[in-house]
């Protein structure tokens, strides 16, 4: 069974005719994508913001209608893919490295609705290290402070070269263990000069569909 398409298509039942639609990223937001894409050619009508250049040039073969900011009032539905889900819907996000767009384009959406299999399901964030967003320059410096707020940072490293996100900056994935208190966490994060912003999606969103190994759907909603 495919959980990470199921999720992904009945999400896609959320999209109407008109709506400003932003894209996530990532192996599940790929076959809302998809979707949108079929639903475009039978007629949906719709303007897309992408979350990373990869869902842009997917979106862009598919069909989909793409604007940007400056061509856009507000963004109905955003609709994204998830590394962890707690119990509160609060995320972590950035595994594939669009943290920053994502949450930039969640922020800016009337409604985020995340979609994932059963397996990111958990009680409590940090077990999946968080991805935080750093500027190259000084970025020693910077990894030093995020080891005193207690984790175990890890510069990103793609094929042996350091992986640089699509604004250009690095990736340090910082092992926590269990996150207690996530709001806290992203505040302090995000005070670290050189820190452009982290994985934590706190009360951001509105909508989390999951999709489980006998093909059963379920809906959570804040
Ligand atoms: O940077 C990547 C995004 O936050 C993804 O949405 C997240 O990593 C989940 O990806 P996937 O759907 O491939 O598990």
């Amino acid at each position: 069974m495919d959980t990470k398409r199921i999720a992904a298509e009945r999400a896609v039942d959320y999209i109407q005719n008109g709506m400003n639609v932003g894209l996530g990223t990532g192996s599940t937001a790929y076959w809302a994508i998809q979707k949108l894409g079929s639903k475009v050619k039978e007629g949906l009508r719709i303007k897309a913001i992408a979350t990373s250049v990869q869902s842009e040039e997917l979106a862009r073969n598919l069909g989909i209608p793409l604007v940007s900011f400056s061509e856009m009032n507000e963004i109905d539905i955003t609709i994204d893919g998830a590394d962890e889900v707690d119990q509160e819907l609060n995320l972590i996000k950035g595994g594939g490295g669009a943290l920053l767009r994502e949450k930039i384009v969640a922020a800016a959406s009337k409604q985020l609705i995340v979609i994932v299999d059963e397996s990111k399901l958990v009680k409590r964030l940090g077990t999946f290290p968080l991805p935080v967003e750093i500027i190259p320059f000084g970025h020693e410096a910077t990894i030093k402070k995020l080891s005193d707020l207690g984790c175990v940072p890890r510069l990103r490293q793609v094929d042996n070269e350091t992986y640089v996100t699509d604004n250009g900056n690095y990736i340090v994935d910082c092992h926590f263990g269990n996150i207690e208190a996530p709001q806290d966490l992203h505040n302090q994060l995000n005070l670290i000069t050189g820190v452009v912003d982290n994985g934590l999606f706190v009360k951001m969103t509105r909508r989390v569909v999951v999709g489980y190994q006998d093909g059963e759907i379920s809906e959570f909603e804040k």
